[in-house]
């Protein structure tokens, strides 16, 4: 497969060292929007960049038939833009705010905890997530993703930083040093908590899981998630 990289930073250098690992080649490095590029060269797109260049980097590779991977956060005000011109142009997308096993499993290990604690008003939820200090957005995609799960299982009705009540759900942001991504949820009561915690030892995972849903896409059309690529239920 050759891929092009939009994107040529933390992710972006280990994304290379992974399919690289897998046979694939690294056709184009794109870290700049002035650097020109060659869509005919590739046949997928990685784009794991900033959040206010990811928009231009997903549909100027849809515009050009090239099938899109995406990880970046922190964009998704124009996510269902993104989908439409990627309909227009019978092209193929995947986003995922965390393309790792392992958090795609917590995502459903959450939603399944959230339909057993629904009805137990005894309990209030509470969400927490720690990262390196270079990360640009807060609170963090896969945060969203979670307290999205949480919102549809429960009676919450939204999310946000830092303030709770009965029908939000408290996010508290943390930037430490080199953290590469942590997440964890709690239902405490007056007499007990319940914790669920995913924490990410390296970017490896994150990579590996980008790189799979790049195999797992070629020759399709359309708008997936990391659910189908894995096929969790
Ligand atoms: N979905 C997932 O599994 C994961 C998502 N991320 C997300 O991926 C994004 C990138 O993360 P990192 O690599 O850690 O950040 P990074 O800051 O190390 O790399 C971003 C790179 O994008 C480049 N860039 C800036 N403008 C660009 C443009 N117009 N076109 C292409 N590249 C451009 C920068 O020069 C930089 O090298 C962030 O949004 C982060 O939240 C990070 C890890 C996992
Ligand atoms: O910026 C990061 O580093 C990460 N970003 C993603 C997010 O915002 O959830 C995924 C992972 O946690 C690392």
């Amino acid at each position: 497969m050759k891929i092009g990289l939009f994107g040529y930073g933390k992710m972006g250098k280990m994304i290379e060292q992974i399919a690289q690992g897998r046979g694939h080649s690294i056709v184009a490095k794109i870290d700049d929007p002035s650097q020109d590029v060659d869509y005919a060269s590739m046949d997928v797109a990685i784009d794991f960049s900033t959040p206010e260049a990811a928009f231009d980097n997903i549909t100027n590779c849809f515009k050009n038939k090239v099938p899109v991977i995406s990880g970046t956060t922190g964009w998704l005000d124009k996510y269902s833009q993104a989908i439409k011109i990627c309909e227009d142009n019978k092209s193929a997308f995947i986003y995922a705010s965390n393309f790792s096993l392992g958090v795609n499993i917590f995502f459903e290990l959450n939603k399944h905890l959230a339909k057993m604690m629904g009805g137990l008003n005894q309990y209030k939820v509470a969400m927490e997530e720690i990262h390196h200090t270079q990360k640009l957005d807060a609170p963090s995609g896969t945060a969203i993703t979670l307290a999205e799960g949480i919102i549809e299982n429960t009676k919450y009705k939204n999310w946000e930083l830092e303030k709770s009540n009965d029908s939000t759900i408290s996010i508290t942001s943390l930037r430490e040093g080199m953290v590469p991504g942590t997440h964890s949820i709690a239902y405490t009561s007056s007499v007990d908590t319940i914790e669920i915690k995913h924490e990410a030892h390296n970017r490896e995972g994150f990579a590996l899981g980008a790189v799979i849903a790049s195999e797992w896409i070629q020759g399709k059309t359309g708008v997936f998630s990391m659910k189908d690529v894995l096929n969790l239920s």
